[in-house]
């Protein structure tokens, strides 16, 4: 029995599935906790990697054809002239280089032109800026950097054999901004003008193409971003949109055709097909949940039962879950806000429903972006941590006025990376086929659900950037 191994390294942890190649069943899996934190020496993601793959490969029923992993995106990893860390790799939802990222973004033509030609308007999240903010605020360790890096490119450079020289592919290497989806480029005068100097880049490669491989002989694939590996690991196809509910909230499609879109909503990244994947992506999902669970001293069970106690609205009360600033829209010095409070709502049942409403009307708002630029959404496909939330379940469908799936909970990420690892062991023209299991979740109307929509715009109109 061929064996592949999916490997996700994404905010909050490293999971490990070792998987059969033929059929996509997973056969064992590791996990290992990541630091609570915007910034993350690199080498702690590479131990969390190892600890979980341990974990996974302990009794392998059979022997193992090929590795890849799947990365969250746009992390900052920058690399010494010995290929040491310069300094902790700064994380997709560490803000600090907001000032950075609205001077880029107003020149180089403006917004309009960096859609055009990156695909996407550089937020704060986003590589680019983080290269700016390093040269402007740490320069002496700007100096020292010789290459910069992906979290997944870095991760499979240290997972291959000595020698190798690092990769990337166009899904992880489109969150940079310094990269054209269209030709699938780097751009370096786009580095120049963000950096001072042109770092070495990783070699980009195509779908199924190999990375190297590991001292135990395992071929490596590309590798790519999260979301790329996750479309890949549902086998999302037309009519397929996305909704990953992790740290970040993510709603995403797979196109034929490159995004361009200048208001910044829609980031116009590449995915791990050889197509595109226009996605919008919200810095408050999950932790949204876990923090008002916390607030009210229950688990998340008790909170799940306390939403779905409450009536649809929530009694009035809306909350706009910016905890950690917020990416889209585009608000990274904001805080949550909670408004619509009254003696008679102040209940736990209204506040845990208030967060998941609040939470999901963010994702709503995405996917009315994506329609907005011609994504076809015949069925949404619910997937990442917080969709194991019956609550989440029951109220996604009227909010999203669209038919969602629940696929069986996995880890589609890491299942997207051994699925690309089993392609490029297989060399076909296509990734293998694997059947995605998954079931319906309760249809609602979402005629019931246009007042709190309403309420969440109302309520967004009114908050300030500080
Ligand atoms: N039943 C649940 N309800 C709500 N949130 C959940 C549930 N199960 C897990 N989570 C949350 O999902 C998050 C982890 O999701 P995951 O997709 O693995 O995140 P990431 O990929 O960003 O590391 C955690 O914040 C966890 O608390
Ligand atoms: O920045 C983005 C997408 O552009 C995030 O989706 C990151 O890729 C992190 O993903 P999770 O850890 O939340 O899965």
């Amino acid at each position: 029995m061929a064996l592949t191994i999916g490997i996700d390294s994404s905010t909050q942890s490293t999971k490990a599935l070792v998987v059969e190649a033929e059929t996509g069943q997973v056969l064992a899996q590791g996990r290992a906790a990541h630091p609570d934190a915007t910034e993350v020496d690199p080498r702690v993601w590479l131990a969390a990697c190892r600890d979980a793959l341990a974990q996974a490969t302990a009794e392998l029923p059979g022997p193992v054809s090929a590795l890849a992993v799947g990365g969250q995106q746009h992390g900052l990893v920058t690399v010494d002239a010995e290929g040491a860390p310069v300094r902790p790799a700064l994380l997709w939802n560490d803000l600090r280089s907001a000032p950075e990222a609205a001077e880029l973004a107003a020149g180089l033509g403006g917004p309009g032109e960096w859609a055009r030609r990156t695909g996407s308007v550089p937020g704060p999240s986003f590589t680019v800026t983080k290269l700016a903010w390093l040269a402007r605020h740490e320069p002496a360790l700007a100096d020292r950097v010789a290459r910069v890096l992906l979290p997944h490119d870095w991760l499979t450079s240290r997972l291959a054999e000595p020698g190798q020289l690092p990769a990337t592919d166009r899904g992880d290497a489109s969150g940079t901004g310094y990269f054209a989806p269209a030709t699938g480029e780097w751009l370096p005068e786009i580095l120049t003008a963000a950096f001072g100097r042109v770092p070495e880049l990783p070699r980009i490669l195509g779908p199924a193409e190999s990375a190297g491989q590991t001292p135990e002989g395992w071929l490596l694939g590309a590798g790519t971003g999260d979301n790329m590996a996750a479309a890949l690991g549902l086998g999302a196809g037309p009519g397929d949109v996305v909704v990953s509910l992790g740290t970040s909230g993510t709603v995403f499609a797979v196109a034929e055709h490159p995004a361009a879109d200048a208001s910044g909503a829609v980031a116009g990244f590449c995915d791990a097909t050889g197509r595109y994947l226009p996605l919008v992506c919200t810095l408050n999902a999950a932790r949204v949940l876990t923090a008002t669970a916390q607030l009210l001293g229950v688990d998340l069970a008790e909170l799940d039962r306390l939403a779905l106690a409450a009536t649809l609205g929530a009694g009035g009360l809306v909350l706009l879950p910016y905890l950690d600033g917020e990416r889209t829209p585009d608000l990274p010095n904001a805080s949550g806000t909670l408004t619509g409070l009254r003696r008679a709502n102040m209940t736990p049942e209204n506040l845990a429903r208030a967060a998941v409403e609040g939470m999901l009307c963010g994702l709503a708002d995405g996917l009315a972006a994506l329609r907005a630029h011609g994504v076809e959404v015949r069925r949404v496909l619910l997937v990442g941590g917080a969709a194991r939330s019956a609550a989440v379940r029951a109220v996604a469908p009227g909010l999203f006025a669209a038919p969602v799936e629940a696929p069986e909970p996995a880890e589609y990420v890491a299942l997207g990376a051994a699925r690309q690892a089993a392609w490029a062991a297989a060399g076909t023209a296509e990734p293998p086929v694997w059947q995605l299991r998954s079931e319906p979740c309760p249809a609602a109307n979402p005629d019931d659900y246009a007042e709190v929509r309403a309420a969440y715009s109302t309520a967004r109109g009114q908050v300030h950037d500080y």
